[in-house]
């Protein structure tokens, strides 16, 4: 469908719908508060198609970050259906993606913050030495450098601005430590991870031409999960937005904040929607679960909110099950049970999904589905393709086009090679680098295709003939090479890890493969079900949770948020007579109309 019929079919999508047109169609600063399943992220990307067509004229463009690389990839795959692909018109990706590639990779020559033009990403290593010798140097005692160093990083995060009197103010000596620990890491050529947004900002407020340079370029930003986003972004909104003129969009909803370790702060949102220069629209349908589940998801929040399904829609199902034991026994159930009878009632295996809070729980889940062959797909950090690595996804497509992709162009090699550019070179590389670029890809994906190799020997044929040529020639700042060294590792045929490389690019008989996934990870997806694993009383909330009152509310956010991803059905499971206090509040607040 072309771009333009896409975005005529959306805006029909959403004419039923008020406070969404409204949205789309606002030209001023617009924040759109609401909750889950109410097209928060539909509306989003709706009015950046549309700003890309009617507003912003060519070569302009627009701007559209988010919290992590799983929610920029899914924002690119939502845009694609509405005719947005990023290049020069469209930036998609992370607030740390955006002042890499927007701002410090541009304009650090230009500008004195201690940066020679080569420089690079620290690894972890890198970073934890700097840790230490800025220990040593600033603070010269007894305990863990690195436990230390939590405090300073939640200072680094927080106070953005250090010409405000709090940076020497509020603790002088951290203030002392981190200062040396970025000197040692400038030293060698190097930035870090939170490096990026602190130091963009510090670019943008000192040099006004930079703000400018980037409103010509961007007129509008679009920040999606603004409640996730911490502090760094907040003054990089407030400042490129609100003194530089580049108009904002965002979305958000306090009530799913699950990343406060990282930084974020619900307030903040709030705190722009109180500004007189800022039209706030509220959304008040959901449009993804059945009023049951809708009920149910207020008792898992414990707060009341003005939330209704949409008229004629299905109730929804929910069920309770009870394991006799711990952990192992409650994956028995899903697997021998729950996942069985789902199947049975017409759910595709593909549409449902394992919700837990760790990785570590996932492998009880993987090892109990392997057993009774449930084919499946992980999306955390155990995962063999990992949805917040863009290489581990340019892997599993590679794998898709050489175990049939190739006939009907799904994906296309167009695709593919343009994936395989932006690894490489970021996004610009010459005619020449593209022409070999294309050659070595194309020999590599030919010979894979109708191969007898196990995904452990394509994975090693991989990395001999496209990573090695291609880490030498990469200009691209933020790489991750050593994704297809774990995945090596993780095949591994001496531990009866191999599998097939059609099964690992999903292409297996039956509908598909049920989703294991983290609490974290699952934001922003929806599924027909969702089966919540562990929900016992020593988890939601854990003894960690209960030691501070933040701590205890973002627990209940992140189980709220799991309890918002289905459609059509909710399992809960625990262990006898151990059920999580907010499972009992969840099922007598589901009752009630
Ligand atoms: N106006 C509409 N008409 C029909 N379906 C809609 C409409 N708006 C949204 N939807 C559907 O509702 C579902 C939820 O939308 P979306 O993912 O954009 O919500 P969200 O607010 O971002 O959710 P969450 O915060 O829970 O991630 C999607 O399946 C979407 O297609």
């Amino acid at each position: 469908m072309s771009s333009e019929r896409a975005l005529l079919q959306a805006l029909a999508e959403l004419k039923a719908n008020p406070e969404q047109s409204a949205a789309v169609a606002e030209t001023r600063h617009c924040i759109v508060l609401a909750g889950p399943g109410s097209g928060k992220t539909k509306t989003l990307t709706t009015a950046m198609a549309r700003v890309l067509a009617q507003d912003v004229v060519e070569p302009r463009g627009v701007a559209c970050v988010t919290y992590n690389n799983e929610c920029a990839i899914e924002l690119e795959t939502r845009l694609a259906r509405l005719g947005v692909v990023p290049g020069d018109r469209a930036f998609i990706g992370t607030v740390h993606g955006f002042a890499l590639s927007q701002v410090i990779g541009p304009y650090a020559r230009c500008v004195p913050i201690g940066l020679p033009a080569n420089f690079r990403v620290a690894t972890r290593l890198e970073a934890r030495a700097a840790v230490e010798v800025a220990y040593r140097n600033v603070i010269n005692g007894t305990d863990n450098p690195h436990q230390r160093w939590e405090f300073a990083s939640e200072k680094r995060k927080r106070d953005v601005d250090r010409s405000r009197p709090e940076w020497l103010r509020r603790n002088p000596e951290l203030a002392a430590f981190i200062e040396t620990y970025e000197a040692e890491l400038r030293r060698q050529g190097l930035l870090d991870f939170d490096d990026m947004p602190l130091l963009a900002y510090r670019m943008i407020k000192e040099n006004v031409w930079i703000r400018e340079a980037l409103r010509a370029r961007f007129p509008v930003l679009f920040v999606d999960e603004y409640q996730d986003l911490g502090h760094a972004l907040h003054e990089l909104v407030l400042l490129l937005c609100f003194e530089g003129g580049i108009r904002l969009f965002a979305v958000g909803d306090a009530d799913q904040s699950i990343y406060a370790l990282a930084g974020a702060n619900p307030e903040l949102l709030e705190s722009l929607t109180r500004r007189t220069d800022v039209r706030t629209i509220k959304l008040r349908f959901n449009y993804r679960s059945g009023g049951k589940i809708i009920r149910a998801s207020l008792g898992a929040l414990g707060e009341e909110r003005d939330y209704r399904g949409v008229d004629g829609a299905p109730e929804g199902d929910l069920s309770f099950w009870e394991a006799p034991y711990g952990l192992d026994s409650q994956a028995q159930v899903i697997a021998d049970t729950i996942i069985p009878k789902l199947i049975e009632q017409g759910f595709e295996p593909g549409q449902i999904a394992v919700l837990y809070r760790t990785a570590k729980l996932g492998n009880k889940v993987a090892v109990a589905l392997k057993d009774a062959d449930i084919p499946f797909v992980r999306t955390d950090t155990n995962a063999l393709v990992k949805r917040s690595s863009r290489f581990a996804r340019f892997i599993e497509e590679c794998a898709r086009w050489a175990t049939g992709g190739w006939r009907d162009a799904d994906p296309s090699y167009a695709r593919l090679l343009s994936q395989a550019i932006t690894l490489v070179f970021g996004r610009h590389a010459s005619e020449r680098e593209e022409q070999d670029l294309s050659a070595q890809l194309m020999a590599f994906l030919n010979a894979s295709i109708e191969t007898a190799e196990t995904t452990n020997a394509w994975l090693q044929r991989l990395s001999r003939e496209l990573i090695t040529p291609w880490s030498d020639v990469a200009r691209n700042s933020e790489q991750e090479w050593q994704v297809c060294d774990e995945m090596i590792a993780n095949t591994d045929p001496a531990c009866d890890l191999d599998l097939s490389l059609a099964h690992f690019a999903g292409r297996i008989e039956g509908a598909g493969r049920v989703n294991l996934s983290t609490l974290h990870s699952a934001k922003g997806r929806e599924f027909d079900a969702v089966i919540m694993y562990g929900v016992n009383n020593t988890d939601f909330p854990s003894d960690r949770d209960k030691r501070t009152p933040a701590g205890l509310r973002e627990a209940r956010r992140l189980f709220y948020v799991g309890v918002t991803r289905p459609k059509k059905h909710l399992s809960l499971v625990f262990q006898e007579q151990h059920f999580s206090p907010w499972v009992l509040e969840l099922y007598q607040r589901s009752q009630k109309q």
